[in-house]
């Protein structure tokens, strides 16, 4: 193998971003992203990905490009069986084919998007880095459910986690921003996009995340309501005469911020908030009050919390997010000063006062990166 180049392909449900990087010299000659799948013209993934292929092709940098070394795919479940980057066999699809109920909205795409890529090069090596990977060390007190455990361990029914390669990238990050090692550190990550968690990393070992089985638990998101009582589910149905598909539905797409306030945009809802909206008001006090409860529960999981980590959409530009989910926690040694917690940056940075116990941090996550060295390490191993 002689190129040094990845491209990385993240199949999202109505979105493919893709990034062309080059491990020998950091660049990155290409990247984009093609959205709206199935709204317009982009009919599926398919299109989307062959839309992707014809991109680079037309700038030179087509997937025949002999300076390509590999393909990395962000694949969202990867169950028990994947614990680390898998090199793509027929076999390996097969096993991420059979993910899809636990992932109806996320695998599917990553299938469509390693299928085209192999038909378009199949000699070329292919990757499979997932979202679950980096949570598989979570201890079986914080995996486990507290239901009958047959039933739990016939359908797989235990804390997977997500958005793996980002908290795995940003709790390195925090710790390089702080000039240690990861093993020295405990960092509790806050990534907020569109889709949102929480993690709790011990010495650069992930102990707990906020989302479980699927990626519906944990945090309020964009569309997704987070925690909720389960028993609302069956109430429902059974009062409500809603299917399980309508309820599905109703959770994964139509709740969190827009199911509050009708906008699932950060800055569409603080704009609302200036103007005094109230449904805007009430969607960001919820939103608020779900992250500062993770944030108190994380601290006893870990005992003794270093950094705390914002990142993704909000995360990393939403200086009204971070000021509110960390307001009046000195008793918790948290203490954001909010000159820097106001200033932007695209790089890391701290947004904690110099007298601040734990160390709050603005730490960039960069996903691709983390896909492409999983990727360039397998595939040189
Ligand atoms: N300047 C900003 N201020 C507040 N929120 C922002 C800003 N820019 C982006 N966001 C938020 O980030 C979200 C997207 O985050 P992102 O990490 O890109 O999500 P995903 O990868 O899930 O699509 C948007 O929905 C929006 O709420
Ligand atoms: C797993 C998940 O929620 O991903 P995203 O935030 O990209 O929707
Ligand atoms: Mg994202």
């Amino acid at each position: 193998m002689n190129g040094s180049r990845v491209l990385v392909l993240n199949s999202g449900s109505s979105s493919v971003k893709y990034q062309l990087l080059d491990m020998a010299d950091g660049s990155r000659p290409a990247s984009g992203i093609v959205e709206r799948i199935g709204e317009g013209p982009v009919a599926d993934h398919a299109a989307a990905l062959k839309q992707v292929a014809d991109e680079l092709a037309a700038q030179g940098l087509g997937l025949d490009s002999p300076e390509l070394a590999a393909v990395g795919h962000r694949v969202v479940h990867g169950g028990t069986r994947f614990t680390e980057p898998a090199l793509i066999t027929d076999e390996v699809v097969e096993e991420i084919e059979k993910l899809i109920p636990l992932a109806p909205l996320h695998n599917p795409a990553n299938v469509t998007g390693i299928k085209v890529a192999r038909a378009l090069r199949p000699d070329l090596p292919q990757v499979a880095v997932f979202d679950t990977a980096f949570h598989s060390t979570i201890p079986e007190a914080a995996a486990r459910y507290a239901i009958d455990v047959a039933t739990a361990d016939r359908w797989g029914v235990r804390r997977y986690g997500f958005h793996g390669t980002s908290h795995a990238y940003v709790s390195r990050a925090t710790a390089a921003l702080l000039g240690k090692d990861p093993a020295e550190v405990n960092t509790i990550v806050l990534h907020l996009g569109n889709g949102a968690s929480a993690s709790a990393v011990r010495g650069g070992v992930c102990v707990e995340t906020s989302m479980g089985l699927t990626p519906l638990e944990g945090l309020v998101m964009g569309t997704r309501s987070g925690d909720i009582d389960p028993a609302a589910i069956f109430h429902l149905s059974r009062v409500g005469g809603m299917s399980t598909d309508a309820i599905d539905t109703l959770l994964n797409k139509a709740s969190g911020l827009a199911g509050l306030c009708g906008d699932n945009d950060m800055r569409e809802i603080g704009r609302r908030m200036g103007e005094g909206d109230q449904a805007a008001q009430l969607a960001f006090d919820i939103y608020i009050h779900r992250l500062r409860k993770y944030v108190g529960a994380y601290t006893a999981v870990l005992g003794r919390v270093d950094a705390i980590a914002f990142t993704a959409g909000v995360g990393e530009n939403s200086a009204a997010v971070r000021e509110a989910a960390m307001r009046d926690l000195t008793a918790f040694g948290i203490e954001v000063d909010g000159v820097r917690n106001a200033l932007r940056s695209a790089t890391a940075r701290l947004i904690s006062t110099e007298s601040s116990r734990v160390a709050v941090a603005v730490v960039p996550t960069d996903e691709e990166l983390e896909i492409a060295g999983q990727t360039f390490d397998l595939v040189n191993a």
